[in-house]
C-alpha cells in the first residue's frame, strides 16, 4: 500500500483545524514538532558522532520548529548554532530567541562558513508554505547544503522543494538531497521523491482528525515522539 500523504492545501487546513476546533496554541504544536526533530537528531546523529548541530532557520514556523529543536538540542548536550537571517517581529519568534540567548546559543551570520565546522545540519528554511522560487538570501544557504559533507536534516520539507512536486527540475534546490527528513504530523506527496531516512513526529493528532484528513497516525512506541518508516509508510 501506498504512504499516505498531505498536499500542501490539506496539511494548511489541518493546521488551520488544530488551532481552531482542535483547541491547540500554536506554541505547543511548535514545541511538540521541535521535540520531535530534537528526537530524530539524536537518533540519527547521537552525541558521540559530534556536538556541533548547525540550524539554518527559516522565517515562518518551519524556522519556528528549527529554533525549539535547538533548544532542546542544546539541553541533551549538544553545541547548536543558529543562522536566522529573516527574523519576523512576531513576539512567538522573539520569545524562542530569547530562550536561545539565554542558553548561550549562538547565532552566525555566514552560513557557509559555520558550516566548515558543524557536525550535523538541520534545515528548518520552508516548509509546507514554501512555493515559487527561492528568495534572497536563501539559494547560497540551500547550494551550500546540497553540497554540504557532513548529514542534512531537513525538517517537514526539503526546503526549496515543491512541497506537492519534489525536488526543482533545474535552478536552486535541484541537487539537494537531504539525508533524513522528519515529517511533522503526515509526510508530504514530495516525500515520494525521498531516498534517505524517513521519520514522522509530530505526536498530536487525535485519530479523529487524521480519519477526517486521511492519514495514519503512525505507531509511536512509549515516549518517542517520531517513529522511522519505509518507503510505504511502515514501521521500521
Ligand atoms: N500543523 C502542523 O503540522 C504544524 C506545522 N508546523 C510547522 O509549520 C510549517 C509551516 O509553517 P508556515 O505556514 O509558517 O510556513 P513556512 O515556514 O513553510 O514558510 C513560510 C515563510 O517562508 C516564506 N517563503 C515562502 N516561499 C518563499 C520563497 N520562494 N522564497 C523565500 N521565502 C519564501 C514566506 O514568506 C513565509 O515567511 C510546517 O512545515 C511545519 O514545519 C509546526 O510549527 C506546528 C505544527
Ligand atoms: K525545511
Amino acid at each position: 500500500m501506498a504512504i499516505k500523504t498531505l498536499s500542501a492545501k490539506a496539511a494548511a487546513a489541518l493546521d488551520r483545524e488544530l488551532m481552531s476546533t482542535g483547541a491547540f496554541s500554536i506554541d505547543q504544536l511548535m514545541e511538540l514538532a521541535g521535540l520531535s526533530v530534537s528526537q530524530v537528531v539524536h537518533r540519527v546523529h547521537p552525541l558521540s558522532k559530534g556536538p556541533r548541530v548547525l540550524v539554518a532557520v527559516g522565517p515562518g514556523n518551519n524556522g519556528g520548529d528549527g529554533l525549539v529543536a535547538a533548544r532542546h538540542l542544546r539541553h541533551y548536550g549538544y553545541e547548536p548554532g543558529i543562522y536566522y537571517p529573516k527574523r519576523p517581529k512576531n513576539e512567538l519568534y522573539q520569545r524562542l530567541t530569547k530562550q536561545l540567548e539565554d542558553l548561550e546559543v549562538p547565532f552566525v551570520d555566514d552560513f557557509p562558513a559555520a558550516l566548515q565546522s558543524a557536525d550535523h545540519v538541520v534545515d528548518a528554511i520552508f516548509g509546507f508554505s514554501f512555493s515559487g522560487e527561492v528568495r534572497e538570501p536563501f539559494p547560497a544557504v540551500i547550494n551550500a547544503m546540497a553540497e554540504a559533507k557532513v548529514p542534512v536534516t531537513s525538517v517537514d520539507v526539503p526546503s526549496s522543494w515543491d512541497v506537492d512536486e519534489g525536488p526543482p527540475k533545474s535552478g536552486v534546490g535541484s541537487n539537494f538531497h537531504p539525508d533524513v527528513l522528519v515529517s511533522l504530523t503526515a509526510p508530504k506527496p514530495l516525500v515520494k521523491h525521498f531516498k534517505g531516512r524517513h521519520f514522522i513526529g509530530g505526536r498530536f493528532v487525535a485519530p479523529a482528525i487524521a480519519k477526517k484528513y486521511d492519514f495514519e497516525v503512525p505507531p509511536y512506541q512509549g515516549i518517542d515522539q517520531i517513529v522511522e518508516v519505509d518507503r510505504d509508510g511502515h514501521k521500521l
